[in-house]
């Protein structure tokens, strides 16, 4: 069996509420999971359970309050996540962690095309070559993601949100990285874009990404998981 590419050993997370006299808000208590290459994890339990702060504590968004978590890409050394210094987090997520979110960050005035091959062009070296490499890539991921050819030179800031949406599956799947997070990245789009997002998915699993994911609908999870867990057996009993 592959050894581990994700690992979070006694992982727990307390949100201090410093507009309410520094009370604590235990979400996460005694995380122990781990996810291989080829895996799809996904996360299920209520609203309000813990899901996206549990893949904002493998993405170091948030900082666990206790545990370890280690991700092990690989070919490379494993990172301990929560030690990283923000110069290795920062080399972590570019090299390793793709982070697929409801919404866009949108960069005012690049355009749909240079933002989906922006992780591409940032390995090219400026070389010209690789550089039409990563615009022909990204050609072809908006294409596969239906975004009409008309708005790809267009910022996306003024995109509807499924078409923002698209727009960020593709810029965080153009480059195979070997951990992918997604959270609810099906939530505003139609069936045949979901349809889409669920090839990708199992796509990215066939090539040895392991996944977690988070999954409005029951089933693109369904579909996607090869194993599933509730969070809410990592909730606190305080
Ligand atoms: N930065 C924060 N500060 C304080 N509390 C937070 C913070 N982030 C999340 N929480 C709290 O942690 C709990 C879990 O939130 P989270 O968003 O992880 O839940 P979820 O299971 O993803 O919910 P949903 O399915 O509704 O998206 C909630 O009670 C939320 O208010």
């Amino acid at each position: 069996m592959n050894p581990p590419l994700l690992q979070m050993k006694g992982v727990a997370k307390r949100f201090t509420l410093h507009h309410q006299n520094g009370a604590e808000l235990s979400v996460l208590h005694n995380v122990d999971l781990e996810v291989r290459p080829g895996e799809c994890l996904v996360l299920d339990g209520p609203s309000g359970m813990g899901k996206s702060t549990l893949l904002k504590l493998i993405y170091a968004n948030y900082r666990a309050t206790e545990g370890r978590i280690t991700v092990a890409p690989p070919g490379s050394a494993p990172v301990e996540v929560t030690e990283a210094s923000p110069r290795e987090l920062v080399r972590l997520r570019r090299e390793s962690i793709g982070y697929v979110s409801q919404f866009l960050r949108v960069i005012p005035r690049v355009s749909a095309l240079d933002v989906v091959a922006e992780p591409l062009v940032e390995d090219s070296g400026e070389d010209p070559a690789a550089l039409e490499a990563a615009r022909e890539q990204a050609r072809a991921w908006l294409t596969r993601l239906r975004i009409p050819e008309r708005l790809w030179a267009l910022p996306p800031a003024t995109f509807s949100g499924g078409e923002q949406q698209r727009v960020n599956i593709a810029r965080n799947m153009i480059k195979p990285r070997p951990l992918m997070l997604l959270d609810e990245p099906t939530a505003s789009l139609d069936a045949a874009n979901t349809g889409t997002v669920i090839e990708l998915i199992q796509e990215a699993a066939a090539r040895g990404a392991a996944l977690v994911g988070i999954f409005h609908d029951a089933h693109v999870g369904d579909a996607v998981a090869t194993r599933r867990i509730n969070v809410g057996d990592f909730r606190s009993a305080a």
